[in-house]
């Protein structure tokens, strides 16, 4: 692992790390908040993590200057790691025809089978496995987890933490693409990905997983009601329908004149950090 950049942010630390990734062949790069009680110069001391989980066309950067979420998760002693979206560098298929919401930048946290893409697009066994042994080895941060993610990422939250309910203390998503077998991005991506067989798809399926499993973890959800994506691809209510046929609490926000960009998580992002930071700390 090698660090390429370093920054002070609220007595914090913003480092961006790359590394050689076993799981997707290929150098991986990711950014890791560190608040002020992991940073040695104060007095370093094991933190709990939040994962955050990017959307299409992002990279590791994104969140990391748009949320603004550190003077909170510096306040809460809450660390933040933030992969990148896909597999990147040379070699790395990416989608024919280049598009936004396929391969590079879209790699849809799945563990793609098909033979275009099985060499390097296995982000769900990186983000599930991985990363956190990379950053449990290499940061001082305990092994208490949180997952959150935005669209794309909120998907990617989802279904992790709902298939690793022992690994993460939490789940939060804003604008989460909630069941991608029904809608156009997913449906691309997991034919791209994991081909036509669709029983292969619903083990990346939040809504699909939630009525197989449940859920006893913690699940926060905020949209916002002008999300040009809201009615075409994300589908909530297919999750909320689900969770009340299971009796599973989510905690839903629905919150008006909202879009699908970082000013809606900017505006958020504190309200997300206290409700991890609240069950990181009793978990
Ligand atoms: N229509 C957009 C769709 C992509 C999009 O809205 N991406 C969201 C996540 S799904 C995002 O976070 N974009 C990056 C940013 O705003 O920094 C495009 O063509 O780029």
């Amino acid at each position: 692992m090698e660090i390429v950049a370093k920054q002070r942010v609220f007595e914090g630390e913003l480092v961006r790390i790359e590394h050689a990734s076993k799981t997707n062949n290929c150098n991986m790069t990711a950014s890791v908040f560190l608040p002020p009680l992991a940073v040695s110069h104060v007095s370093s001391h094991p933190v709990p993590v939040l994962y955050w989980l990017s959307g299409l066309t992002c990279n590791d950067q994104n969140f990391a200057q748009k949320a603004g979420a550190f003077r909170a998760a510096a306040d809460l002693n809450v660390a933040i790691v933030m992969p990148d979206t896909s597999p990147r560098g040379y070699g790395v298929a990416d989608d024919p025809d280049g598009s936004y919401d396929f391969g590079l930048g879209a790699g849809f946290y799945v563990n793609a089978t098909s033979p275009t893409y099985a060499l390097n697009y296995q982000m769900y066994d990186y983000v599930v496995s991985e990363l956190p042994a990379l950053i449990e080895s290499n940061f001082p941060v305990n092994q208490r987890r949180a997952i959150c993610g935005h669209s794309m990422g909120g998907h990617g939250a989802l279904v992790i933490g709902l298939r690793n309910q022992e690994k993460y203390c939490s789940i939060s998503a804003f604008s989460p693409i909630c069941n991608p077998t029904e809608c156009s991005w997913g449906q691309k991506a997991f034919t791209g990905y994991l081909g036509n067989n669709q029983q292969a798809w619903l083990e990346y399926d939040a809504t699909a997983l939630l009525k197989r499993g449940g859920s006893t973890l913690p699940i926060r959800i905020d949209q916002g009601s002008e999300d040009e994506f809201l009615s075409n691809q994300l589908h909530p209510e297919a999750f909320l329908k689900v969770a009340q046929d299971k009796d599973v609490k989510i905690d839903y926000g629905l919150h008006t004149g909202y879009d699908h960009s970082y000013y809606f998580i900017s505006t958020f992002i504190d309200k997300h950090l206290a409700f991890h930071a609240e069950h990181l700390f009793n978990c």
